[in-house]
């Protein structure tokens, strides 16, 4: 039986270095190629993964890695649960994936602690699972025709089922992996590796011991491969000793997160993760080596070096951004520069002397500095505020931007390219500001936006206009399906040069009489969908990121803007996967907003959102903002975030449209959310708001869904008795 290869990874970025496969996919969609043109755009961006990953040295090459849209719907796929209604649309795959005229797509959810989304699979009582290895197969023989013996990789019974909220169906789906193990065996495959990242959640002893019988039963397998099950995004606490108490021959550990455990590992192989898949950093190779010398403790039989996780977190390829500062290119590493350093540590490994624990803790914590003070108590602040703004019951307004047209697009692009100046993209900026100040006069709505038509994403925009961040220029790394983004560099300490926000939002106020909000994105988010610095507890940082956000407010204040909005729709993103890491986190978390927003005035208004984020398991902590009010996502999931909101003390708007449908809902549908809304809430804590910003759609949906939005909250505030 072959050894595991001495260096590996445990996946790679699929979406091409160029955005290849969004390409190749946007053009299938839009009926500009065929379904055979996009197979073989992918078969390109697996060879060149196959042929790069050998160029640099690494020995054992993943396949099955590559998805045309998700590995969770390709798990989904391989197991033979397609939901029935989608059986019949021209191409069942997408149309799980993205919905077609008639079907809703499957949910979405964030792939653990990653901005990644995959979708949930759906598994009904009486869903028949049958398994279709064509797509992994395919890949191990496509790779054998170019030369290469691939390791194939699935999401592991467990992962795949709890993200299901089924595993109750574990007993009828182990024989599917078991009959895979043996098609893998009869194609001569040497290991198979199962994802098991859902070991570095706390799990109950019933699904401990789930993980111990579905791996003892794969392992019980006559004909089949050696196994390889990856734990990852954390430490697998309770759940590694079970493993290790089954025949599986390989553990792979997420060493940049988790420390060496006091496991016994004898007779296992461990894949080591000491570089990480997670930042955009270089491993300190002294570091690496000393955490591989010290995995010697546990008596692993063999220690083989890996990354951290999947490298589909980084972007592909550090050599493509000549543009970054020398200093601090030579502190990064992307995809291909993380291979070769697992590559380089694997060779250095044969000359380890054995060790014992590493020393180095994690960063000693630093008291959170204690909330300022400034504001008053709630009822103060919301009649200082009710008296300045005179707003309606039931007041509508949006979560900020407006749609971000294709012309504003080109126009940023040209004054990238030097093709159209400053001075006439500002202007084009101002001009797109009155128009959306004008349509939200017209359409009647109580509090109004600038649109945020100057932002290319809430995150970089910032980013770029403060220090301690750098921006890339190919840097992309997916999102879900063909959509990526660039997340920033924050590299060194946040200072904010200049005010950012201040000069557009002023010009909005200056263009109409009705309150106008000022825009800005708040301390936890700017850090989340960013790469962050590890020389610093993240803590630390996001405070940093808390002072530059607190200039910015008192800035706009000062500039008489009466409402200032302080986005965190990544607030629940950064909650540690282990409960007991999760206050701590949240108190922290919840200081910085406070610190960010608590120089505001009594008679300035606060508002926040959050949007996609199951926000009802972090409601606690979002009453601890303080927000005068709160704009959160509600249509798309149900107004199921109805049931939980009862006692939120303050100013509440659960979203009326779900902005991620081109649908416009008419004025009754939204009228009958609000009326549900009003069962929850008292009629004057409630506001009238979309689930999130409208810069995906188009004028004219908006336009329309807006004018129902208005009318309905008319129409309820008809009927309701003067307070
Ligand atoms: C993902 S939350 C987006 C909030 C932002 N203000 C917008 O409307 O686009
Ligand atoms: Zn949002």
């Amino acid at each position: 039986m072959s050894p595991f290869p001495t260096s590996t990874v445990l996946g790679y970025p699929r979406i091409g270095p160029r955005r290849e496969l969004k390409r190749a996919l946007e053009s299938y969609w839009d009926g500009r190629s065929t379904r055979a043109e996009l197979e073989r755009a992918g078969a390109e961006l697996r060879a060149r993964t196959w042929r790069r990953l050998a160029g640099l040295g690494l020995e054992g090459l993943p396949s099955n890695t590559f998805s045309l849209y998700d590995h969770v719907l390709d798990t989904a796929v391989l197991l033979g649960a397609v939901p029935e209604r989608y059986r019949e649309a021209a191409d069942p795959y997408f149309a799980m994936a993205r919905g077609t005229d008639g079907l809703a797509p499957l949910r979405m959810t964030k792939w653990f602690d990653t901005n990644y989304h995959c979708l949930v699979p759906e598994l009904g009582p009486d869903t028949a699972f049958k398994l279709d290895a064509a797509k992994p197969l395919g890949e191990i023989r496509e790779a054998r025709a170019l030369g290469y013996e691939t390791r194939p990789v699935f999401v592991g019974p467990v992962t795949f089922l709890l993200l299901a909220g089924a595993l109750d169906r574990l007993d009828d789906v182990l024989p599917l992996y078991e009959q895979l193990l043996g098609e893998l065996a009869a194609e001569g495959v040497a290991w198979a590796q199962l994802d098991e990242p859902a070991l570095a959640a706390d799990r109950t002893p019933e699904e401990l011991a789930a993980v111990r019988a579905a791996y003892e039963r794969l392992g019980a397998v006559r004909a089949r491969p050696r196994l390889f099950v990856a734990s990852y995004f954390g430490e697998p606490g309770a759940a590694l000793p079970a493993l290790a108490a089954t025949p599986v021959e390989a553990i792979g550990l997420d060493l940049v997160r988790g420390g060496v455990p006091a496991v016994d590992l004898a007779g296992k192989t461990v894949v080591a993760g000491v570089v990480s898949g997670r930042d955009v950093w270089r491993t300190p190779p002294e570091r690496a080596l000393a955490t591989l010398a010290a995995l010697s403790a546990t008596g692993a039989e063999r220690v083989v070096v890996s990354t951290s996780c999947s490298l589909l977190h980084v972007p592909h390829d550090l050599a493509d951004e000549p543009e970054l500062d020398p200093a601090l290119r030579a502190r990064l590493a992307f995809a291909d520069q993380k291979v070769a350093e697992v590559v380089a540590l694997a060779g250095a490994l044969d000359d380890l002397p054995a060790s014992g624990p590493r020393e180095s803790g994690p960063s000693v914590a630093l008291p959170v500095p204690p909330p300022d003070g400034g504001r008053s108590p709630y009822p103060v602040r919301a009649a200082a505020q009710a008296a300045r703004l005179g707003l309606p019951p039931l007041p509508v307004t949006t979560i900020g931007s407006f749609p971000q047209t294709g012309e504003l697009r080109a126009a940023r692009a040209a004054v990238a390219a030097g093709t159209l100046t400053e001075d006439a993209y500002e202007r084009r900026v101002a001009a797109e500001i009155e128009r959306v100040i004008r349509l939200q006069e017209r359409l009647g709505l109580d509090v109004l936006v600038h649109g945020e038509p100057e932002r290319n994403d809430m995150v970089q925009y910032f980013a770029e206009r403060l220090d301690g961040f750098a921006v890339t220029r190919n840097g992309w790394v997916q999102s879900y399906g063909s959509r990526c983004t660039r997340p920033p560099i924050l590299h060194g300490d946040v200072r904010r040069p200049a005010p950012i926000t201040v000069r557009w939002a002023e010009h909005a106020r200056s263009l109409t009489d009705k309150p106008v909000k000022g825009m800005l994105t708040g301390p936890v988010t700017i850090v989340a969908w960013s790469f962050r610095r590890d020389d610093l507890p993240l803590r630390d940082v996001v405070f940093q990121v808390a002072e530059a956000v607190r200039e910015e407010v008192a800035d706009l204040e000062a500039a008489g803007l009466p409402i200032i909005q302080v986005d965190e729709p990544a607030l629940r993103e950064l909650l540690p996967l282990r409960r007991a890491a999760q206050e701590e986190y949240l108190e922290w978390a919840v200081a910085a907003y406070r610190r960010a927003t608590s120089g505001a005035g009594d008679s300035t208004q606060i508002h926040t959102h959050l949007c996609y984020s199951d926000a009802d398991q972090i409601l606690a902590a979002i009453d601890g903002l303080d927000a005068d009010v709160t704009t959160i996502e509600s249509a798309r999931s149900g107004a199921r975030i109805l049931g939980a909101v009862e006692g939120f003390g303050r100013g509440l708007g659960p979203g009326v449209y779900d902005i991620h449908s081109p649908r416009v809902p008419p004025a009754e549908e939204v009228e009958e959310l609000l009326r549900r809304t009003l069962r929850a809430l008292p009629a004057g804590r409630v506001w009238v708001n979309p689930d999130c910003g409208l810069k995906t759609r188009t004028y004219e949906q908006v336009e329309a869904a807006l004018t129902n939005v208005v009318t309905a909250a008319r129409r309820l505030r008809a009927g309701l008795s003067p307070a």
